[in-house]
């Protein structure tokens, strides 16, 4: 199969590599935008640039679309469909039926992934499941999770934004390592690294036992965890977590 990608940025360069990286790649066809970006994907085997974006959706019927929200309607002008066409849109915030009537006649399908879909153990999302899409994720070695309802969609790519809100919180406690024990940075980050594999580990093996308790097995009375433990809740650290999730699910659901 050949996919096109209309749009070629961070997210779409990092799935273009994940997936040329895996033991199921496909061929590409890129728009010729993001001069920078394309040049780079081309020196990956089975990748080549459209003259312009007509031509990658006459070459593909499936076709991911990178471009930034507030450029789509430029681009649905732009473009000539069929009914053929199953435009994958990576584009965060922007409704299911706003796409389908943008790009009417062809269908379509929301996906929602980080830049770590370039390296393995990466996940996908998507709006509404659809079989063909989840078995070409994953057989090129991506986790996939589809969801019944937009607003859980949404979910999906609001942990994308919490990764990165914990990515910030671990430059602080990194730096704080460093600073209380004379480690480099790197090697405090390579800490924390490990620390958070291992949450994400009890997280899976255990499926059936809430966060909060597995939290309070490690943390048992008495233990250095534990003065942790007390430490935040007396302070309500998951509150500006829960606020901003929640100010942006209400935003995303009251979106034209
Ligand atoms: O924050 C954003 O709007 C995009 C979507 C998910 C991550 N970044």
């Amino acid at each position: 199969m050949r996919i096109g990608v209309l749009g070629v940025g961070a997210l779409t360069e990092a799935i273009v590599r994940g997936v040329q990286k895996s033991k199921s790649p496909y061929r590409w066809c890129l728009s010729p935008r993001s001069a920078f970006r394309v040049e780079r994907l081309l020196s990956l085997p089975q990748v080549s640039v459209a003259a312009d974006n007509q031509a990658v959706v006459d070459q593909c019927s499936t076709v991911i679309i990178g471009v930034r929200p507030n450029d789509l309607q430029a681009l649905a002008a732009q473009i000539k469909l069929t009914p053929d066409h199953h435009l994958i849109c990576v584009a965060a915030g922007v409704e299911l039926k706003t796409l389908q009537a943008l790009f009417y006649p062809a269908k379509v399908t929301r996906m929602m992934a980080s830049i770590a879909a370039e390296y393995p153990g990466a996940s996908v999302f998507f709006f509404p499941s659809d079989a063909a899409l989840s078995t070409c994720f994953s057989n090129a070695g991506f986790g996939v999770q589809s969801f019944s309802t937009e607003a859980q969609f949404e979910a999906s790519m609001l942990s994308v934004c919490v990764n990165a809100w914990w990515l910030d919180q671990i430059q602080a406690l990194a730096q704080a390592f460093s600073d209380e024990t004379g480690m480099s940075l790197v090697d405090a980050v390579e800490l924390l690294a490990r620390a958070q594999q291992e949450s994400a580990t009890l997280l899976k093996q255990r499926r059936s036992t809430a966060p909060s308790v597995l939290a309070r097995e490690i943390g048992t009375p008495g233990t250095f965890t534990a003065r942790g433990l007390y430490h935040l809740k007396e302070r309500q650290a998951e509150k500006p977590w829960v606020d901003i999730l929640s100010e942006l699910l209400k935003e995303l659901k009251s979106m034209p």
